[in-house]
C-alpha cells in the first residue's frame, strides 16, 4: 500500500496571491478540511478550513491575501507511491501532502493515530541475510532484473509459478522470456520504458492469470539499477476486491441509516426533503449549525430560506435562546433603523413612549435572521456591519452604544453578486455575512423532494380543513412534472387550493389546471360578479395584486416597480395582509 492509497481528496488548492475572502467562499459547501496555497505550483502554506474562517472573521473586513496570513500549520511533501511503511516519522498535526507527477493528489493529517497506524507497519532494521530469508520465504514472487532487462534474482516461489529453476532463468533476457511465452507481456520491460511503476495483467505458460506490478530503482545518475517485479492471483484480487466492496455496502448502509434518523429530525420541523441535493444541504446545515458561524442562503423565492434558517438556529448551541426575524424587505425604508436597532423615547414623530426595543436586542443570545438582506438600504448596510464587527449598536435618538451577542443568518433571492457591481450591496458587508454560503437548489432541479411535500403539504391542510382527500394518481404525475417557478411555497399554496376547490374525495387533474390558471394567469378583465361592498371589493383586489407582485417578483423593490407605486407602500400592504391571514 502506498502514500496515495491512504490519502483523503478533502482539500482545495488555491493560489497564493488569492484572497482570503476568495478562498472563503470557495469553501462554503465544500467538504473540504485542508485549503493548500502554492506559487507556481509550489506549496507555501497549509491551513485547516477552521483556521482560515477564523483568521476571515477575525480580519476585520480586510482582506488580505493568503500569502500575509499566518499559517501555524507545518507540512511535508511526499511521493504519492511511497510505500506506506516508508513514511518519516514527523511532529503531530503536520499535514502529508501526496505529490505525484508533480500535482498534489491528496493529503494525510499526521495524527497520533496515523503515527501508530503506520508504526505497527514498520519493519526492523535487516540484515541482508535477514532480507534474503524473508524473500526466500514470502508467498509472493519476487523477479529482480537488471536496468538491461535480464533477470538477475528471482525467490522460490518465482521459480514454482515460472515452472523453470533459478540456475537457468538468471541471466535471460525478458524479452527472450516473453518471446518464448514463458510469461507475456513483462511488466519489467514495460517499466524499463517508461520509467515508472507499471501494472498490468501477465499471462504464465500455463495460462494463469497474474496481476504484476513493477517499479523501478534508480541509480545515483538516474539510470534503472533494477526493477523489481511482483505478481497477485487476479482470482485472489477479485475476492479481496468483492470482499472490500461488501464492507463498503454495509458501511454505505450504515450512514444511510445514520442520515434517515438526522432526517427524522428535520420533519420534526416540518422541514421534509428526500432528494440527494437537499441530503447535501441537510449535511451542510448539521455541520455549519454547532459552529456558530454566520451564514448566507442563498436561493429563488419560496425555497425555504426561512426554514432552513430556522432549522440551523434549533440545531445550535442557541436553540433554547430567541430567534428573531426581521424581514428587510417589508418594513419601509425610512423604519428598517428603528425596526432593527429600536429607539429611544422621542426619537422621531410617532414614536411610542418609552422608546422600542428593537430586534437585535431581543435576539440578545440567540439568532438574527435577516430575511430579503438584498433589500436592506445602502445607508443600514453600513450600520448593520459596524454591528457585526464590534457587536455594538446604538438605538435611534439614543447616544449610548450597547452590547448584543447574536448569531447573524441572512437570506436573499436577489444576486448580490450584480448587486455588488451595480454599487446597490456593499462588498465588506456581503464577505461579513457570507462566511458559510448555504445555496438552496430551486424545486424543480430537486423533483426527488415533491413527493415527500405532497404529502406532507396534504396531511397538513387535510387537517386543517377536516377533510380526507386524496391525490389521484396521474395528477401526482403531473405535480412531479411541473416546473414550480414558485418552488415550495407555490407547491404548498397550490395543495391548499386544490384541498379547498376540489370536489369530492379525490382531487383530479382538471382541478389542477384550474388551480394553476388562477393563479398564474390573471386575467386582464376583472370580473364582477355581484355587489359587495366597496371596502371590501377594494382590499381584497389589492390583496391579490400585491401578493401575487411579490410572489412573481420575488422583491418588494421589483414588484413596486411591476405595479407602479411604491416600494414602502408594497411593503406596508404586504405586512398589513400577512398579519390578518
Ligand atoms: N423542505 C420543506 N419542507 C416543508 N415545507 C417547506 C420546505 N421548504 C419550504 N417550505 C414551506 O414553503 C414556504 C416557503 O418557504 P420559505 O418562506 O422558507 O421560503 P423562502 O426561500 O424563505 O422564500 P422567500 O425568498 O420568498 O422569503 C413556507 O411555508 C415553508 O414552510
Amino acid at each position: 500500500m502506498n502514500l496515495g492509497d491512504i490519502c483523503s481528496s478533502k482539500y482545495l488548492l488555491v493560489g497564493l496571491e488569492e484572497s482570503l475572502g476568495q478562498t472563503v467562499k470557495k469553501l462554503s459547501g465544500q467538504d473540504t478540511a485542508f485549503v493548500l496555497a502554492a506559487d507556481f505550483g509550489q506549496i507555501e502554506k497549509v491551513f485547516t478550513d477552521r483556521a482560515l474562517l477564523r483568521l476571515y472573521m477575525e480580519s476585520e473586513g480586510c482582506d488580505s491575501p493568503l500569502e500575509d496570513c499566518v499559517s501555524r500549520m507545518s507540512f511535508k511533501i511526499l511521493s504519492a507511491d511511497l510505500p506506506v511503511e516508508q513514511i518519516p516519522e514527523m511532529e503531530e498535526g503536520t499535514l502529508v501532502i501526496a505529490f505525484k507527477n508533480e500535482n498534489p493528489i491528496g493529503v494525510l493529517h499526521y495524527t497520533q493515530a496515523i503515527q501508530e497506524l503506520l508504526s505497527a507497519n514498520k519493519t526492523f532494521d535487516l540484515s541482508i541475510e535477514g532480507f534474503q530469508q524473508v524473500f526466500e520465504n514470502i508467498e509472493e514472487e519476487i523477479v529482480v532484473s537488471t536496468g538491461e532487462g535480464r533477470i538477475s534474482y528471482l525467490n522460490p516461489k518465482a521459480e514454482y509459478l515460472i515452472g523453470l529453476p533459478a540456475r537457468e532463468l538468471v541471466g535471460m533476457s525478458l524479452e527472450e522470456l516473453v518471446e518464448k511465452k514463458i510469461f507475456y507481456p513483462s511488466a519489467a520491460l514495460e517499466v524499463l520504458k517508461t520509467r515508472e511503476k507499471v501494472d498490468m495483467q501477465t499471462t504464465l505458460k500455463d495460462g494463469e492469470e497474474r496481476l504484476s506490478t513493477a517499479i523501478p530503482i534508480f541509480d545515483q545518475s538516474g539510470g534503472i539499477k533494477y526493477t523489481v517485479c511482483t505478481s497477485k492471483n487476479v482470482g485472489e484480487i477479485l475476492r479481496l476486491n468483492q470482499q472490500l466492496l461488501s464492507k463498503k455496502a454495509k458501511l454505505k448502509q450504515k450512514d444511510e441509516e445514520i442520515e434517515r434518523m438526522q432526517k427524522k429530525e428535520f420533519e420534526q420541523m416540518n422541514f421534509y426533503f428526500d432528494s440527494p441535493e437537499m441530503y447535501k444541504v441537510m449535511r451542510s446545515i448539521r455541520r455549519t449549525a454547532p459552529l456558530d458561524m454566520t451564514v448566507l442562503i442563498q436561493g429563488e423565492t419560496g425555497v425555504g430560506k426561512g426554514i432552513i434558517a430556522k432549522s440551523i438556529h434549533y440545531l445550535s448551541n442557541r436553540k433554547h435562546q430567541p430567534f428573531v426575524k426581521i424581514n428587510c424587505g417589508l418594513i419601509p425604508e425610512n423604519l428598517i433603523e428603528a425596526e432593527l436597532f429600536g429607539y429611544e423615547e422621542g426619537a422621531f414623530t410617532g414614536a411610542s413612549k418609552g422608546g422600542k426595543v428593537g430586534k437585535v436586542e431581543m435576539a440578545n443570545g440567540g439568532t438574527l435572521f435577516l430575511d430579503e438582506i438584498g433589500d436592506m438600504p445602502l445607508p443600514l448596510q453600513i450600520k448593520l456591519l459596524d454591528f457585526i464587527q464590534d457587536a455594538t449598536f446604538v438605538r435611534v435618538g439614543g447616544v449610548k452604544p450597547q452590547k448584543a451577542d447574536v448569531r447573524i443568518i441572512s437570506a436573499t433571492n436577489r444576486d448580490l453578486d450584480k448587486m455588488m457591481q451595480e454599487g446597490s450591496f456593499r462588498q465588506d458587508l456581503f464577505y461579513r455575512l457570507n462566511v458559510f454560503n448555504l445555496t438552496i437548489p430551486p424545486l424543480r432541479e430537486r423533483t426527488g423532494d415533491i413527493p415527500e411535500l405532497i404529502e406532507f403539504f396534504l396531511k397538513k391542510f387535510n387537517s386543517k380543513y377536516g377533510l380526507n382527500k386524496k391525490l389521484a394518481p396521474d395528477l401526482i404525475y403531473e405535480l412531479y412534472q411541473y416546473s414550480w417557478p414558485g418552488n415550495v411555497r407555490e407547491l404548498e399554496h397550490t395543495l391548499e387550493r386544490l384541498i379547498v376547490m376540489s370536489e369530492g374525495d379525490e382531487i383530479n387533474s382538471e382541478t389542477l389546471h384550474e388551480a394553476l390558471n388562477n393563479a398564474q394567469k390573471p386575467s386582464l378583465n376583472i370580473v364582477c360578479n355581484g355587489i359587495m361592498p366597496y371596502k371590501e371589493a377594494k382590499s381584497t383586489l389589492e390583496k391579490i395584486l400585491v401578493q401575487r407582485a411579490y410572489e412573481t417578483c420575488g422583491s418588494t423593490y421589483k414588484a413596486a416597480e411591476a405595479l407602479g407605486i411604491d416600494q414602502s407602500t408594497v411593503a406596508k400592504l404586504l405586512k398589513k395582509y400577512r398579519v390578518e391571514n
